[in-house]
């Protein structure tokens, strides 16, 4: 009997750094990239621009699945669905090339993570398998990427392993970047939402008419997902007829939210970044804690990559936030990629009676 699947929320989520080769560098890096570029590069994705904004430090994109962020050396692209996210790599790095003056921008960093799938099956070659993944990977990025290192970090149960590959350059492991390592990332992946709150992320009869970004922005101010980060300029998207994405702009910080509401396979991601931990994991967790508020998640798992936090203190402040709206940590684990520091892990599910 085929497998029935639903829409999959779970992000496959890469992060390409680069680094100008020439004196007369051009400030716009890949922010010069133009919308015919990225337009093919998500063509091949799998997937297209819903909606637009940008600040001083960088441009953040909705996509038909999930979010795309450019920095001028940094780009971020996060899809979920059956999307081929890896399709991108090899067209971003041509592009990247002929950018930014001179000889171009050279990568420095790739960045590879998923959770795991609700619906394995339903995935497209090579993103049923992480070793799959891993070897496209391995193909497609240059020698120069000699740092590398894949690993699942994983613990029991369902939707609970952590894929994570990243290649850094030699440059990019060496001193001057040591501030960039200071960065943290923190992604959330969030299953069984509570059945009442994920209806907030259904239009319904009354926002029918509204357009994708009217109702985005009922849909942030009703639900609180607004005051998560109350500094950020948060720009909601409502799909049709339901389904929620954000993303939300904070000087150079970005910050994403996704939502897939139907019951049975209801998923919500929140995504940001701080650092370093010492200064800004305590506001970080409290984000975290309002941000799983909103969707009273039966199911967390959390991941902080870098930062330069020890273990132990991202640990026991991911486990107050959680912990404050009712779950309860079941499994955590640590561990080191090349170019980007520490990657902790932790599992969150509601707590036994
Ligand atoms: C793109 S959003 C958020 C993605 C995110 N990874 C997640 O699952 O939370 C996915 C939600 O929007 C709904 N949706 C409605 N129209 C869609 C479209 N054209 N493309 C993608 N998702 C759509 C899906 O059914 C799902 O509920």
């Amino acid at each position: 009997m085929a497998a029935v699947s639903g829409f999959e929320g779970f992000e496959k989520r890469l992060q390409l750094d680069f680094s100008p080769t020439g004196a007369d560098a051009d400030p716009l890096g890949l922010r010069g990239l133009s919308p015919a570029t990225l337009r093919l590069v998500l063509d091949a994705v799998g997937c297209s621009i819903v909606s637009a904004a940008g600040n001083r430090h960088f441009d953040a994109y909705v996509l038909s699945e999930s979010s795309l962020f450019v920095y001028p050396h940094r780009i971020i692209i996060k899809t979920c669905g059956t999307t081929q996210l890896l399709n991108s790599v090899p067209l971003l790095l041509r592009h990247a090339a002929r950018l930014g003056g001179a000889g171009g921008l050279r990568p420095s960093l790739c960045r590879y993570s998923r959770g795991s799938f609700i619906f394995p099956d339903a995935q497209p070659f090579p993103y049923s398998s992480f070793r799959h993944e891993v070897e496209l990977l391995e193909r497609a990025l240059p020698a120069e990427l000699a740092h590398r290192k894949a690993s699942v970090v994983s613990s029991p149960g369902p939707h609970s392993s952590w894929h994570v590959y990243s290649a850094a350059a030699g440059g990019y492991m060496s001193e001057e970047r040591e501030r960039e390592r200071e960065l943290f990332t923190v992604e959330v992946c969030m299953t069984e939402l509570d059945r009442g709150l994920a209806s907030a992320f259904y239009r319904g009869d009354r926002r029918r008419w509204l357009s994708g970004d009217e109702a985005g922005r009922e849909m942030t101010e009703g639900t609180g997902l607004g005051g998560v980060n109350p500094r950020s300029l948060a720009l909601g998207f409502a799909f049709d007829p339901c389904g929620y994405s954000m993303n939300g702009l904070d000087r150079d910080r970005y910050s994403t939210v996704h939502v897939t509401p139907e019951e049975g396979y209801s998923y919500a991601s929140f995504e940001c970044v701080g650092g370093p931990w010492e200064e800004e994991g305590g506001e970080t967790a409290a984000m975290l804690a309002r941000a799983v508020r909103v969707f009273g998640p039966g199911s967390v798992s959390v991941s902080v990559s870098g930062g330069g936090g020890r273990s132990e203190a991202v640990w026991s402040a991911v486990e107050s936030a959680v912990g404050a709206v009712g779950l309860e940590c079941r499994t955590r684990a640590a561990e080191y990629f090349p170019g980007v520091g520490q990657v902790t892990y932790q599992t969150f599910a509601a707590a036994r009676q």
